[in-house]
């Protein structure tokens, strides 16, 4: 099993190249299964989770190829799709598989898509995915882990669907099993991430019509098919690898330009490292961030786009636990989402938890030790941390890095750092 070596206190400079989005190239590929034509996507990140949804489109029967000269373009073919399944083995590896689910329904009327069960971070049910698919006239059975989906007649109808929560991948569902209903789809209380507006932007140029998107109203009016798009589609940049780096440099100091950035992805993560006195010049498609000396300690409070996204909170503690002064953060969407803070602690963090309430006491130094990486964010987390303690960290588990960071070791050599991936 990988692990990383860190040896920290070393400031980062240089320049790094941001990935596309993780969180929108996995919903943009399931889009893929609404066409029977080959589909081209680019700036598609180099990351397990995607390496996972092509399998699991290649075991429904699609093609998908990766280009030998261009490494961030992917070609989808799902005309040949025969088996409209997403088996347990495929989608216990990463909950995404749900996004099957919609785009299964409205092309082929049925879908058999494993229940992707809890995680590390909360419980995570999908029942709002399954409430707005029956709204559209889906008849779903859940049994034996699967979930059993037809549509009587073939074709899923529009709907108006009010979610009882925002949820994303449960908008993302809609919109794809929307797009080629019949009729028109309401989404009420819809996600608003800016992976949802890129998903109805690659969904427009397929031919569907989309209005609202990034706006908590989606209108969509079914179409009867949908085809590639004229020109290949290109994915936003990862705003959450992005925020990483971001919070690499406040921890550890330095004066680094992020490229194929957007700032306004990140409004809420740049003005709270601002509060912190970290610098960040937003460019057109870059971003500079410098810092020197001890960040000041800041709150925040995790909550839905535009607020402070949940997939920053634990890089964020990580600048928290060597700043200046205590701060208070509340994380509000997934209820177990502190595993980093115990391994925090073992640099030397000072850390309280008291439910989704955690206190940061910030303190001059931390130490290097080894720790164990326990969900995506959580190993960034760590990254961070090791970056700033005195002599070495080690990070096990780091599988759950690689499922969302494209080499993000190499990335962070590049700019100064002493980190090297040993097996
Ligand atoms: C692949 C992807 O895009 N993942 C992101 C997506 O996850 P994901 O789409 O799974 O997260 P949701 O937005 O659906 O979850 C929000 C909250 O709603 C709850 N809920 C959701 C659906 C449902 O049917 N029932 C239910 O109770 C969840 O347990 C959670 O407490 O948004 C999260 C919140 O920004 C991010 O952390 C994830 O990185
Ligand atoms: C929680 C995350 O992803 P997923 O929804 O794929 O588990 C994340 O990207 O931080």
């Amino acid at each position: 099993m990988d692990k990383l070596l860190i040896r920290g206190g070393r400031p980062l400079a240089g320049e790094v190249l941001i990935s596309g989005a993780k969180n929108a190239a996995l919903p943009e590929l399931c889009a893929a299964l609404l066409t029977a034509e080959a589909i081209t996507l680019h700036n598609v990140p180099r990351l397990h989770d995607v390496a996972t949804m092509l399998k699991l489109l290649r075991n429904m029967g699609a093609t998908a190829e990766r280009s030998e000269t261009r490494p961030d373009e992917v070609t989808l073919n799902a005309g040949p799709v025969d088996k409209p399944e997403a088996p347990y083995e495929l989608v216990k590896t990463m909950r995404a598989s749900i996004l099957a689910l919609g785009p299964l329904l409205a092309r082929f009327g049925q879908a058999k898509v494993s229940l992707p069960g809890g995680c590390a971070i909360g419980s995570r049910p999908v029942d709002q995915h399954i409430k707005g698919l029956q709204a559209m006239g889906a008849e779903i059975t859940v049994e034996h882990g699967y979930i059993h989906a037809k549509v009587a007649g073939g074709r899923l109808k529009g709907a108006r669907i009010t979610t009882d929560m925002i949820t994303v991948t449960g908008t993302e569902n809609f919109l794809m099993a929307a797009a080629l209903a019949e009729g028109e789809t309401i989404l009420e209380n819809a996600a608003q991430e800016p992976e949802i507006s890129d998903l109805a932007e690659m969904l427009i140029g397929m031919g569907a019509k989309i209005e609202g998107h990034g706006t908590s109203r989606i209108r969509i009016q079914g179409v009867d098919k949908l085809h590639a798009p004229k020109t290949p589609h290109r994915i936003i940049p990862d705003r959450i690898e992005a925020g990483t780096f971001l919070c690499a440099v406040a921890a550890a100091g330095g004066d680094v330009l992020l490229k194929n950035a957007e700032a306004k992805h990140l409004d809420a993560v740049i003005d709270k490292l601002r509060e912190a006195g970290v610098t960040i010049v937003p460019g057109a498609d870059t971003i500079r961030v410098k810092a020197a000396g001890r960040p000041k300690a800041v709150g925040f409070r995790t909550s839905e786009y535009p607020a402070f996204p949940t997939d920053m909170q634990a890089q964020f503690m990580a600048v928290n636990c060597i700043a200046e002064g205590a701060a208070k953060i509340s994380e509000t969407i997934f209820e177990n989402r502190y595993m980093h803070v115990n391994e925090l602690v073992r640099l030397g963090a000072r850390i309280e938890v008291d439910g989704s309430t955690a206190v940061v006491s910030g303190v001059e130094r931390l130490s290097g030790a080894t720790v164990m990486a326990t969900d995506l964010r959580a190993s960034a987390s760590l990254v961070i941390a090791g970056l700033v303690a005195q002599g070495q960290t080690t990070v096990d588990r780091i599988y759950h890095l690689d499922r969302g960071y494209d080499r993000m070791e190499d990335k962070l050599r590049l700019l100064g750092a002493d980190i090297e991936r040993v097996s």
